[in-house]
């Protein structure tokens, strides 16, 4: 048997399981908070929003995804006692350096006015022939001890104007995923769950640390 090292082994199966009756979703975002219910359902788990707990939005001053999910993930753990998940996620542009990126919550302003932030990343990329754009989710589950676990998921697509489609929302009208003609705007919600960002981050996660195959 090979002698191991004083360092922990950090593959796979080394994840911490969800083992707990409750789940806070750390995020003041409707619509984020119920695509992660309806992500959740199968589980059994109660889940509660930090929003209805009348939990604090902090400041997210990281500067990557990943940072923002496990800052805002904190903060709900210490401040409920519970485990919490929290979502960083946004809408990335080839022609635009990568841009809004993890600012794109803040493109909206504070009315969240998604049909201007959408209307700001049409004017930027003016003639641009490079329409390529991708959806980034990161997710972190904090437990109130301070232990965090991280995942992450794309899904690739370009943008097409004018915005179309009344479901979900942020910059789902404008959003085109790849192998299909339509926004996801118009993509009713079970099929949007099945291939987005969130749906992969999320599958990761219930890979490592909910149904069981540590990961593998
Ligand atoms: O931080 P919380 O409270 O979770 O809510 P938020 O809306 O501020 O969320 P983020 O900081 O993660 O910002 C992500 C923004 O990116 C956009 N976005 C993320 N996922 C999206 C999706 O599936 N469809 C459309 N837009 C999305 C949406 O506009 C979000 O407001
Ligand atoms: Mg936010």
């Amino acid at each position: 048997m090979p002698v191991q090292d004083a360092e922990p082994m950090t593959d796979a199966r080394t994840h911490r399981r969800l083992t707990e009756p409750r789940l806070v979703i750390a995020s003041h975002n409707r619509g984020k908070v119920a695509e992660i219910r309806a992500l959740m359902a199968p589980f059994g788990i109660d889940v509660v929003s930090a929003g209805d707990l009348g939990l604090p939005e902090p400041e997210e001053t990281g500067l990557t995804f990943i940072d923002n999910a496990v800052l805002k993930a904190r903060a709900s753990a210490e401040a409920s006692g519970l485990p919490a998940l929290a979502d960083d996620s946004g809408m990335t542009v080839a022609a635009l350096d990568g841009a809004p990126g993890i600012y794109s919550a803040r493109w909206a302003g504070p009315s969240k006015d998604f049909g201007a932030a959408m209307e700001l990343v049409r004017t930027r990329m003016g003639d641009n022939p490079d329409r390529s754009a991708a959806f980034v989710c990161a997710l972190a589950i904090a437990w109130p001890d301070g232990h965090v676990e991280t995942f992450e998921g794309v899904i690739g697509g370009h943008l097409e104007f004018p915005p179309r489609g009344d479901f979900g929302f942020g910059y789902d009208p404008i959003f085109v995923p790849e192998g299909d003609t339509r926004s996801f705007g118009e993509f009713p919600p079970e099929e949007k769950h099945r291939i987005s960002h969130r749906a992969r981050a999320f599958n990761n996660l219930v890979r490592a640390c909910l149904d069981g195959d540590g990961g593998a």
